[in-house]
């Protein structure tokens, strides 16, 4: 994975290319920069595994700041919790060093290309029907995962989730949790909303409860989903590519009114993705999300064009699907009819 970083961001990171980072567990080689984020930095990182093999890492690093929580705390909190899903970096390596300053760092699997560049290196700047709702898909099964652990992303957009690394290029991972927030409380009950709060999220994302200023559930990360599948689906994207947050309030709101088919414009089969946008708007705040229903939504979508939601992503050669059929985690969906009531 390489993403170009300005002459600025590069000169923000305090830790660069050739350090070398060494735990009691390992001697971790730092390699190419591969993201800033709002409070760290990846690299990419090499080191010998016990048979003296290199192995190839992603290093996330964060410096020590008073009065401020540490938000890869959060992060390894999450990895560790949903460590038996598929859809999140396995963690190697973790922990808090003096020097520089101080800085707290995470050693974890290293992954792909995001979803959003993915999507910008195909025509039109949008994957096939089947890939885009594929993809969408596992996105759903990674936050279905986090949900389970009682947490919300809170931040779900193309730009954080990505694909694995050969031979894991049909896994899409979850990645930054830097704004996610446990939602249930010391009795495991979804937490009181509160009565305010403030805008946390993507603009172009996030859901309408974020635009409102109440508290986000469950629902509104699936609210995100069907904007991340329309965004790498619908040629021209989402129908509010404007700067004003207002603005985008707004367009959100119509295209649930007289704006709706913009939303949906010009993809093969729309039925199914209206209903899913249906159910979530009926969803409130605390309410469990029937996930089942929502993947049988996708995959009938493309039993309808006569497909299978499991087919190779547009990136995958037979070889890699041929391995994959051999050894593959992935959930088996099937696209069963609906019935009226929008039940299974
Ligand atoms: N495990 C990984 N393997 C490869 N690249 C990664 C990995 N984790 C993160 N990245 C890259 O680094 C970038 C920044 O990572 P991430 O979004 O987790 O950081 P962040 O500090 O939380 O960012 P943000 O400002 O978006 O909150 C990602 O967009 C991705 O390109």
């Amino acid at each position: 994975m390489c993403s170009i970083l300005t002459d600025e961001e590069e000169d923000d990171t305090f830790i660069k290319p050739g350090f070398e980072l060494v735990t009691p567990r390992n001697t971790y080689m730092v390699g190419q920069l591969l993201g800033v984020g709002g409070f760290g930095d990846v690299f990419q990182v090499s080191c010998k595994d016990k048979d003296g093999q290199t192995v190839d890492y992603a290093l996330k690093v964060e410096k020590q700041k008073e009065n401020r929580h540490s938000k890869l705390k959060m992060e390894i909190a999450i990895l560790k919790a949903c460590n038996d899903c598929n859809h999140f970096t396995k963690i190697v390596d973790r922990g808090k060093r003096d020097e520089l300053g101080g800085y707290f760092f995470i050693i974890m699997e290293l992954v792909g290309k995001t979803i959003g560049d993915m999507a910008k290196k195909h025509p039109n700047g949008v994957f096939s029907f089947v890939t885009a709702l594929g993809v969408g898909s596992q996105c759903l099964e990674g936050i279905e995962s986090l949900h389970k652990h009682e947490y919300i992303h809170r931040d779900i957009k193309p730009a954080n989730f990505a694909i694995g690394l050969p031979p894991k290029q049909h896994i899409v991972y979850v990645l930054d949790f830097g704004i996610a927030r446990k939602f249930t409380n010391f009795k495991n009950e979804v937490k009181t909303p509160r009565q305010r709060v403030a805008f946390k999220g993507t603009l172009r994302f996030c859901a309408l409860a974020c635009h409102q200023g109440v508290e986000l559930g469950r629902k509104d990360d699936c609210e995100s989903i069907l904007y991340l599948i329309l965004s790498v689906l619908v040629v021209g994207g989402l129908p509010w590519d404007v700067e004003n947050r207002h603005d985008v309030w707004r367009i959100k709101e119509e295209c649930r009114r007289e704006k709706r088919s913009e939303l949906f414009r010009g993809i093969r089969r729309a039925k199914e993705l209206h209903l899913f946008m249906d159910y979530i708007d009926s969803l409130a705040y605390q309410d469990q999300v029937d996930y089942d229903f929502l993947y049988k939504i996708l995959a009938l979508s493309c039993t309808e064009v006569g497909a299978d939601i499991n087919d190779p992503y547009e990136w995958e050669s037979m070889e890699d699907v041929k391995k994959r059929k051999k050894k593959t985690n992935c959930k088996k969906k099937e696209g069963k009819k609906i019935s009226k009531k929008g039940k299974i």
